[in-house]
C-alpha cells in the first residue's frame, strides 16, 4: 500500500484529521475516535483542566497530536516516554495540561499492535486504539490461507474487530471455492469485492464509519490502496505527510500515520503497520486455532505431538477430513515462531533484571564504602 497509497493522496490537507466532515451532532473529538471507553478514564479535575489529544505521528524527539484545538507538536521527554511499552504510539490518546500543553498521561488503550523487529530483543509499539482491521487478500492464485491466519492471529491479539476482504472477485469465477475454505472461521466476516468498484465495497463502510479507526493489512498488490480509494469515494484517500522546511531550508515530508477518510472515520497507516510480524501473539493464536486446541485436548496423551501417537484426536480429524492438514502445519509453524519471539523477549527481560540487580549491588557497595570512610 505504501507508495501507491501515498502518491495518490496529494489533495489531503494539513490538519485534515482535526477538521473532518460535519456529521450530525458529533463533536470533533468523536470524529477523531474519542469514545466512552476513554471518557470514563478521566477524573473530574482532568475534565476541567486537560485536553484529550490523539497521536497522529511519532518522530524521534517529537510527537504530533491533534484534538479540539487542531494539530500541535509535543516534545518527547519526561517519565511518560521512558518505558518502551508504555510510551505513546500512533493512535494513542494523551491528556495535555490545558495551559502549558504538557503531556500529563496516556489513557488506557482499547487495542494495541506491537511487533518483533527482526533481530530486536524488545517488542516495538506500532499502533494503538485501532477498532477495525480489513485483512485484504485477492481471490486468485495469490490467495494464501496461512497468511490470512497469521494476520488474523495478529488482529485478535491486538484486540480489534477483523473482516476478511477478498479483492479481484471480478477476475475469478469460482467464489464458492473461497467461501468453502473459509467456513472454518465462523466468526470472521468475509466480503468479496471488486476493489475498483465503489458500489462493490459498500458492505465495508460499517468498518470505517465516522469515529471508527480502521487499518488495512495484506501483502503488496492485493488492492489495499484501490479499496481505500473506492471506500473514500475519490482518488484522494488521504495524505502521507506534512510538507515543511528542514533546518537547511529544504522541503521534507514529515510522515504522519493517521488520516481522515472523507465522509468516514480514520485510517491508521504507517510503515510499521505494513511490516507487522508476530510478537507475543499466543492469545491471538489460540483464538484463531481454537478448533485445533479443542481437538488436542481430546488426545489420549497430554503431551501428544499429534504425529503418530495412538489416540490422537487431531490426526483422527485430519483422516476424517474434518481438519485440514495445512492448518495443523501452519499452527505449528506460528507456534514455533511465537516460542522463538517469546524466548527473545524473556531473555531480554532477564538481561534487564540482571543489569538492574548489578546496578543496585554496585550502588549499595559504593554507599557502604562511603559510610566506612
Ligand atoms: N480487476 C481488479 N483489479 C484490482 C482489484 N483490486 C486491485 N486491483 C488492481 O491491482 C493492482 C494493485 O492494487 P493496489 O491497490 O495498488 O495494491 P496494494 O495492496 O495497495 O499494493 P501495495 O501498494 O504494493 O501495498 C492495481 O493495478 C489495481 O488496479 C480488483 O478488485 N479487481
Ligand atoms: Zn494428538
Amino acid at each position: 500500500m505504501s507508495k501507491s497509497l501515498i502518491s495518490r493522496r496529494p489533495a489531503f490537507r494539513r490538519g485534515a484529521a482535526a477538521g473532518g466532515i460535519a456529521r450530525g451532532t458529533e463533536s470533533p473529538l468523536n470524529k477523531l475516535g474519542w469514545k466512552p471507553f476513554f471518557q470514563q478514564q478521566l477524573s473530574l479535575d482532568e475534565l476541567t483542566d486537560c485536553d484529550p489529544v490523539r497521536v497522529v505521528a511519532v518522530h524521534r524527539s517529537q510527537i504530533d497530536v491533534t484534538g479540539e484545538a487542531g494539530e500541535e507538536p509535543v516534545r518527547v521527554s519526561g517519565p511518560l516516554f521512558e518505558d518502551a511499552l508504555k510510551k505513546p504510539t500512533v493512535g494513542d490518546w494523551l491528556l495535555l495540561a490545558r495551559d502549558s500543553r504538557k503531556p500529563l498521561r496516556r489513557l488506557d488503550r482499547s487495542s494495541l499492535f506491537k511487533r518483533m523487529a527482526p533481530g530486536a530483543k524488545q517488542a516495538q509499539l506500532i499502533a494503538a486504539n485501532v477498532d477495525n482491521v480489513l485483512i485484504v487478500s485477492s481471490c486468485n492464485h495469490d490467495f494464501n490461507l496461512s497468511r490470512v491466519e497469521r494476520y488474523l492471529a495478529l488482529v485478535k491479539e491486538a484486540g480489534c474487530r477483523a473482516c476478511l476482504v477478498l479483492t479481484k472477485a471480478d477476475m475469478s469465477d469460482d467464489h464458492e471455492q473461497y467461501r468453502e475454505v473459509l467456513k472454518a472461521y465462523r466468526d470472521l466476516p468475509v466480503v468479496l469485492v471488486n476493489a475498483l468498484d465503489s458500489e462493490s465495497v459498500v458492505a465495508l463502510r460499517e468498518y470505517c464509519e465516522s469515529g471508527e479507526t480502521l487499518a488495512l493489512l495484506g501483502s503488496s498488490g492485493v488492492g489495499k490502496s484501490t479499496l481505500l480509494n473506492s471506500l473514500a469515494g475519490s482518488e484522494l484517500a488521504a495524505t502521507s505527510g506534512i510538507r515543511e522546511d528542514d533546518s537547511k531550508g529544504r522541503h521534507t515530508t514529515r510522515h504522519r500515520a493517521l488520516y481522515t477518510i472523507p465522509d468516514g472515520g480514520l485510517l491508521l497507516d504507517s510503515p510499521g503497520m505494513r511490516e507487522l510480524g508476530l510478537a507475543d501473539v499466543s492469545a491471538g493464536l489460540s483464538a484463531t486455532f481454537s478448533d485445533i486446541e479443542a481437538l488436542a485436548s481430546l488426545c489420549r496423551f497430554g503431551d501428544c505431538a499429534h504425529d503418530a501417537e495412538p489416540g490422537c484426536a487431531v490426526q483422527a480429524a485430519i483422516e476424517s477430513e474434518e481438519l485440514d492438514e495445512r492448518r495443523l502445519r501452519n499452527w505449528r509453524k506460528l507456534e514455533r515462531e511465537v516460542a522463538r519471539n517469546s524466548k527473545t523477549l524473556a531473555e531480554s527481560r532477564a538481561d534487564e533484571r540482571a543489569f538492574t540487580k548489578l546496578v543496585h549491588h554496585a550502588l549499595k557497595h559504593s554507599r557502604s564504602r562511603k559510610n566506612k570512610t
